[in-house]
């Protein structure tokens, strides 16, 4: 998918929601776990309810890696079922990969071609001949880990180096690599104060934004200091939707929590 046709989408949709599937066999209801592959009968519903809420989904692919070759057959059931059905959303695989240059490619190949994933998450830390297999692909787009929104993000990535903080000097390097317009940022939610900062250094680029929801950032906040003129952001929220309840009324319970970041959402979009 272009960045045009994504932009185009939070247009009609009012919305730069992104829903976070990271299906746990723990957390899902119960009345589920009798079909064959529970991971995609929850996923499923979640998506036919918030498709019209929501301009983007993302598998977190731990949540399916830890189930085996069963949890990798839900994983890719759920992303054919998107681009059949909702082949306007756009899908990011968070998988947060990164490897020396023949591994990458085989990574960026098995997410972008196989899976046809219209973006993967990468970690910057293996450097230029790690990330730029990934940006080889035309319309496909790398989503590189900016600045996180865990505690841990303090131990490195904020580090002053040579004078600048690490985050700033892996962002505007990043800018120099092959084919970098292919490349969107993860900045967390959970960092509202450091968006000024980082849009000095990428005004243009797509942020995805996780970490409202569950982890406590503030989505006002974050769209006040990161919302670029073609808005720039995918908010993901994963637990705060998906998990809403665990009863037979789970998918309402979902679609109600989805709607309200929507409609918070479209409330930023009418006052910016
Ligand atoms: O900095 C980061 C990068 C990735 N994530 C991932 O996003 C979701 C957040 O889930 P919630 O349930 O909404 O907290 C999850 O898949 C994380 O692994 C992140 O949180 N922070």
């Amino acid at each position: 998918m272009t960045t045009q046709h994504l932009i185009q989408q939070i247009h009609q949709k009012q919305s730069f929601l992104c829903v976070g599937l990271d299906v746990d066999l723990t957390k899902i209801p119960e009345h589920l776990l009798q079909y064959e592959d529970p991971i995609f009968e929850f996923n499923k519903r979640i998506i036919d309810v918030t498709h019209d809420l929501a301009v983007s989904y993302k598998p977190n692919t731990a949540f399916y890696e830890a189930y085996g070759i069963k949890g990798w057959k839900s994983l890719e059931k759920t992303i054919r079922y998107i681009n059949e059905k909702y082949p306007d959303i756009f899908t990011i695989a968070d998988a947060k990969r990164g490897d020396i240059g023949n591994t990458s490619s085989m990574y960026a190949k098995a997410f972008l071609e196989d899976l046809d994933f219209d973006s993967v998450t990468v970690a910057p830390y293996m450097g230029k001949d790690s990330v730029e297999p990934f940006l080889a692909f035309e319309n496909k787009h790398t989503i590189m880990l900016a600045l996180t929104s865990n505690e841990g993000a303090f131990d490195f990535q904020t580090l002053e180096v040579n004078g600048e903080e690490l985050y700033k000097k892996v962002i505007a390097t990043s800018k120099t690599w092959k084919n970098s317009q292919n490349l969107m940022y993860v900045v967390g939610a959970t960092k509202a104060e450091y968006f000024s900062e980082i849009r000095k250094i990428i005004p243009d680029s797509f942020l995805l934004v996780p970490g409202v929801g569950a982890q406590g950032g503030s989505l006002s906040e974050v769209c006040c200091y990161g919302m670029n003129t073609n808005v720039g952001l995918l908010i993901n929220s994963s637990r705060g939707i998906i998990y809403a309840a665990s009863g037979m009324d789970f998918a309402e319970k979902a679609r109600a929590e989805a709607l309200k970041i929507q409609q918070e959402m479209q409330r930023i979009l009418a006052n910016r």
